[in-house]
């Protein structure tokens, strides 16, 4: 949320308002970007699996079109997510974030976990229902750890084989059923590097729309240890000295916040502003 958005669970009845529309493909933009005229919009020939009304732009109702496919719309095309995150402006980026993820629940949440028959909308909370079941789906948050572990001037990078060439990053993953947050951070630390580590801080958080992470994240010290890779998981890890990093993660990431916020403390520069 920020000043300009905020979520609201909004019934589709009520006519008029702003619209995004989501497809496999991504969200349907124009020249004015990805927020049409929701009556506009409504008159185009899309697939449509479903309206979810989603909160407030600039005091207008918003609403998602959730797409089984993408079409031709003329003048329009299909940009994904990770497009807004990089550029554009951080307001727009977070209705579509918000707008990812109930797209993703609604699609997944058609039916019944528990009985196989279909769910019904609520329209007055964001839930998915099953009358026989009595049974309620809301949308999935997957809290992720995220740790910048350091040694002095050093800091602890790796880079995964899906990241862009050359790039390296903080240390991530999700918790498992039965952990707490400090209790995942030391498992993903000894996973994926085999490093020990002491005096876990708490940083901040972000949400993480690809599909649903909340990612926590926090700053580790070195305890102990010798680099061993995960195999598979990570293609590289090392220690780099904050006066000669790498290719960092995009800026926009709470990853580059906890490397920058270091750096900056390190080097007794300003401090960043996480972007949420
Ligand atoms: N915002 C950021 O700065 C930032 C930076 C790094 C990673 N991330 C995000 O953090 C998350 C975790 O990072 P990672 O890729 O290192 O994870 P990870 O180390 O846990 O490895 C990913 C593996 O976890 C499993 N998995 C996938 N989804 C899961 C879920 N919902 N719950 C439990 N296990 C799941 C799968 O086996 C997958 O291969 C990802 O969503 C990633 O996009 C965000
Ligand atoms: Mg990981
Ligand atoms: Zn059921």
């Amino acid at each position: 949320m920020s000043a300009r958005w905020t979520t609201a669970v909004l019934d589709p009845q009520i006519t008029g308002g702003l619209a995004v529309a989501r497809s496999p493909e991504g969200f349907l933009v124009d020249d004015n970007g990805a927020l049409f005229p929701r009556h506009w919009l409504k008159r185009q020939d899309l697939d449509v699996l479903c309206e979810h009304g989603i909160g407030h732009f600039d005091g207008q109702p918003v609403f998602l079109l959730e797409l089984r496919s993408a079409t031709d719309v003329p003048g329009c095309n299909w940009r994904g997510l990770r497009a807004f995150m990089l550029e554009g402006d951080f307001d727009t980026y977070k209705v579509l974030g918000y707008a990812a993820q109930i797209g993703t629940w609604a699609r997944e949440h058609r039916f019944c976990g528990s009985c196989g028959q279909a769910m019904t909308q609520i329209r007055w909370e964001r839930a998915m229902y099953c009358q026989p079941c009595d049974l309620r789906s809301y949308p999935r948050i997957s809290p992720s750890m995220i740790v910048l572990v350091t040694r002095g001037d050093e800091i602890l990078l790796a880079r995964s084989p899906r990241f862009v060439t050359g790039v390296y990053s903080t240390l991530a993953g999700f918790a498992e059923p039965g952990e707490s947050a400090e209790d995942c951070l030391v498992r993903e630390v000894r996973e994926e590097v085999a490093v020990e580590v002491q005096n876990i801080q708490y940083v901040g958080s972000q949400c993480w729309p690809f599909p649903h992470s909340m990612m926590l994240g926090f700053h580790a010290e070195f305890a102990g240890g010798e680099i061993v890779m995960q195999p598979d998981e990570i293609e590289d890890a090392k220690w780099f000295s904050v006066h000669d990093l790498p290719p960092l993660p995009a800026g926009r990431s709470i990853a580059r916040y906890l490397i920058d916020l270091y750096v900056a403390r390190r080097l007794g520069l300003a401090e960043p502003v996480l972007p949420r």
